[in-house]
């Protein structure tokens, strides 16, 4: 039998906040990242992801300001193009990772690269791993469609933040996820990790992918439009001039989250507040993640940004209560 010589395109998938460039990171520390190319594909306009991987590879390629299944489709067939001309150069790449948006369907990614006249010889699709939040998942009741599309494309799923979930909630959703997708490899993680992890990267880098059924029978109709969600998805790319008051910008989230928790789908950002490095802020619907201050900038731009990802609730509404809390922020606001 011919060995298939296509480059392995990993898709990497899983709804907001969910863990998906925590665990690309740990991967990106077992496997040889030099011979991997990896593509962050960010919903809001400002890309922030590939700070945490620069970590672990210096170089990565970020599409942002949509998804790669839709709006950014031709994006993401010029990048891989421009992966195979780079191997027909010398350069050796022995897979492709894609972080996908959280808002994504994978299926129009895997049709993309089956169907593409260029792209189906020199790639194949080596499987599609999904993060779900064992912290959230039951906050979304009913479930938002894009969760269950990432959840029925998976060949492997990672129940996230196992260390911090009530434990019956993950059990719970782990006996979801088999019904669902009864095909997928179910695997949990803590602090990030996954658990048997030689066991998942042995399934996750062998030559053959698990070709989940579920996705193959999606390949014929899934060139529409995915975002179906009832409710209208908004993201807000936001900067802040100046030091921010670290006190005062707690306040004013806890009072967000609590006011309108459950539209918040994802807040992320790195803040100036006056140190050397940044404050890498994190938060996942009704969560915020531990803070983490970095001891110095990833990159020459050192303006505060953050991104919030909202549905069904007019950004505009967090922009004035943004505004009526500015003087007490202390930096000013600019919407990108
Ligand atoms: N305690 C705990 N926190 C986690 C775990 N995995 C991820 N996190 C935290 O969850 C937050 C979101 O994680 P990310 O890896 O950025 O999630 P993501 O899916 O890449 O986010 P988007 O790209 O915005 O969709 C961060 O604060 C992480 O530190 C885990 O297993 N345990």
């Amino acid at each position: 039998m011919a060995t298939d010589t296509r480059i392995p395109v990993i898709i990497l998938t899983g709804f907001l906040g969910s863990g998906k460039t925590t665990i690309l990171a740990h991967v990106m520390e077992l496997i040889d990242p030099a011979r991997t190319e990896i593509i962050i594909n960010e919903y809001g306009s400002v890309g922030l992801d590939q700070y945490l991987i620069q970590q672990v590879k210096e170089e990565t390629q970020v599409l942002k300001g949509g998804c790669v299944c839709c709006q950014l489709r031709s994006d993401l067939v010029t990048v891989l193009q421009q992966v195979a001309n780079r191997i027909d150069s010398g350069e050796r790449i022995d897979r492709v990772i894609i972080e996908t948006s959280g808002l994504a369907d994978p299926a129009p990614i895997i049709f993309t690269i089956y169907t593409d006249p260029m792209l189906q010889n020199r790639f194949r699709i080596g499987g599609v791993i999904t993060t779900v939040d064992a912290t959230t998942t039951h906050s979304h009741l009913p479930p938002h469609p894009e969760w269950i599309k990432q959840i029925t494309s998976a060949d492997w799923v990672i129940i996230t933040k196992k260390d911090i979930a009530d434990q019956h909630d993950a059990a719970m959703l782990a006996r979801q996820i088999s019904s669902m997708n009864p095909s997928a490899a179910i695997y949990t993680a803590k602090n990030g990790h996954v658990n048997h992890e030689k066991e998942f990267l042995k399934d996750l880098l062998s030559l053959n992918s698990r070709g989940n059924l579920v996705w193959q029978k999606d390949l014929t109709s899934s060139t529409a439009d995915h975002h179906d969600s009832k409710e209208t998805t908004a993201s807000l790319s936001l900067r802040f001039a100046g030091t921010v008051n670290w006190s005062a910008f707690s306040v004013w989230l806890s009072m967000l989250l609590h006011a309108h928790g459950e539209h918040i789908l994802r807040i992320k950002g790195l803040l100036d507040v006056g140190s050397p490095g940044p404050i890498v802020l994190n938060g996942v619907q009704h969560i915020v993640h531990p803070p983490i201050h970095l001891s110095e900038w990833p990159d020459e731009d050192t303006v505060s940004h953050l991104v919030i990802i909202v549905r069904g609730i007019d950004p505009d509404r967090i922009l004035d209560s943004l505004h009526i809390f500015g003087r007490f922020i202390g930096a000013a606001l600019v919407k990108v």
